[in-house]
């Protein structure tokens, strides 16, 4: 049985090389934020306006249970999801924990532009971006360094680069199981 949390800061590619390596792995891919807005049928940005950071957290952590149940999947987490409550602990419990790592610089470039759905992000002007994600990094790593394997996910921007990262991580995933 495999299951496999992917971590890491917001773009740093949990959805898209989640998905794909789901797909070339056979494996059952679930977004955790997807799941979220699937199962309380709202967004993930209505959900953090109608309850704060703290109902969301708490639902999350929820969702994260249920999910983190699940057989031969791999699950792409939220950036916050390990950061809060017990939340790491329990997935280095339930599976293989995998912390993608991105410079600075590669996550700023691509949430300029995909920072909308975002709610932590959407309202942030570039030079505050920057701001925010070195901050934020600074906070989280401590927990996304938890994680039992480190990716670099640097190279995501085209479908070669995601092929390439997919077979890497499966040689990374291989090698430690
Ligand atoms: N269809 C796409 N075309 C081009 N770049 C993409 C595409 N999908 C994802 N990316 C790149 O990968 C980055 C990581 O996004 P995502 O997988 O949503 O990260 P996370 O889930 O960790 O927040 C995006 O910001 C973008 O740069
Ligand atoms: O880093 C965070 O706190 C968040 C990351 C988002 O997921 P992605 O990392 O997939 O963007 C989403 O869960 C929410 O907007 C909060
Ligand atoms: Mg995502």
């Amino acid at each position: 049985m495999k299951r496999i949390f992917l971590i890491g800061y917001m773009g740093s590619g949990k959805t898209t090389l989640g998905r794909a390596f789901a797909r070339a792995t056979g494996l059952e891919f679930i977004d955790l934020d997807w799941y979220i807005e699937e199962r309380l049928h709202k967004s993930i940005s209505i959900l953090f306006a109608e309850r704060g950071e703290d109902g969301f957290r708490e639902q999350e952590r929820k969702m994260l249970h249920e999910a983190g149940e699940f057989e031969d999947v791999v699950i792409a987490c939220g950036g916050g999801t390990p950061c809060f409550f017990d939340n790491m602990e329990y997935m280095n419990r339930q599976g293989t924990t995998v912390f993608l790592d991105a410079h600075p610089e590669v996550l700023f470039r691509r949430l300029k532009i995909a920072k909308a759905k975002r709610p932590l992000l959407a309202d942030k002007t570039d030079e505050e971006l920057m701001e925010v994600i070195v901050n934020a990094l600074q906070k989280r790593l401590p927990f996304y360094s938890q994680a039992r394997l480190h990716f670099n996910a640097e190279r995501l921007e085209s479908y070669e680069q995601i092929d390439e990262s997919v077979e890497k991580l499966k040689e990374l995933i291989n090698k430690n199981n």
